[in-house]
């Protein structure tokens, strides 16, 4: 399924037309992924107010049944060798999913279950990717330019950060010119 229009960046669809006022806009810096990135020597050489990514949500109804919509922009860059990311994150509610839709740009979805078997999908303006409940999902930009992607979810699934202390079983980098997904031996 191929969507034709694109969401500029700051503007949302909510009842029927463009407002800007009901948007929740969050930005994760350099300085707040201390210990996502492999690479801690180069993490750390950069400055920490760097913006890696931006999340603008729609400010809707919160409780079962509700949904929340939101874009995130993930910026094109490394770390080290290491191509930038978001946290990532299981659902608090496991069992409940997500949807994305890539909007523009080109990256992978890395999706991983509670048994820690990981697989990736590819996001590009049009493509369409369900994440099943129970799968942990993270967004890393292998491209040139500004990865967006919309996804919808239930107002009520949460963030669980803490499941994946110990990371995801796959990184993605860049190596010998070419994009390589690599398994992490002690997670
Ligand atoms: O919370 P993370 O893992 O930094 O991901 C960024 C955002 O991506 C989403 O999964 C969809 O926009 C949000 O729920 C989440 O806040
Ligand atoms: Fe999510």
């Amino acid at each position: 399924m191929t969507f034709p229009f694109f969401m500029p960046p700051g503007v949302a669809f909510t009842n029927g037309h463009f407002t800007a006022e009901n948007i929740i806009t969050k930005v994760t810096h350099s300085g707040d992924l201390a210990g996502i990135f492999h690479d801690q020597t180069a993490w750390r050489a950069i400055p920490s107010e760097t913006p890696i990514y931006q999340v603008e949500m729609l400010s809707s109804a919160q409780g079962e049944g509700e949904l929340y919509v939101g874009t995130t922009h993930l910026n094109p860059g490394r770390v080290g060798d290491e191509f930038y990311m978001t946290r990532g994150h299981f659902h608090q509610r496991r069992e409940q999913g997500e949807v994305y839709f890539g909007l523009r740009g080109s990256g992978l979805l890395l999706l991983q279950n509670e048994q820690g078997e990981a697989r990736l999908e590819e996001v590009s303006p049009g493509s369409v990717h369900i994440i099943p409940g129970l799968t942990a999902h993270r967004l890393i930009n292998t491209g040139t330019e500004v990865l967006s992607a919309l996804a919808v979810w239930p107002s009520i699934a949460g963030h669980d950060y803490a499941a994946l202390a110990q990371g995801f079983a796959l990184r993605v980098v860049l190596h010998d010119g070419k994009i390589q997904a690599k398994e992490v031996q002690n997670g």
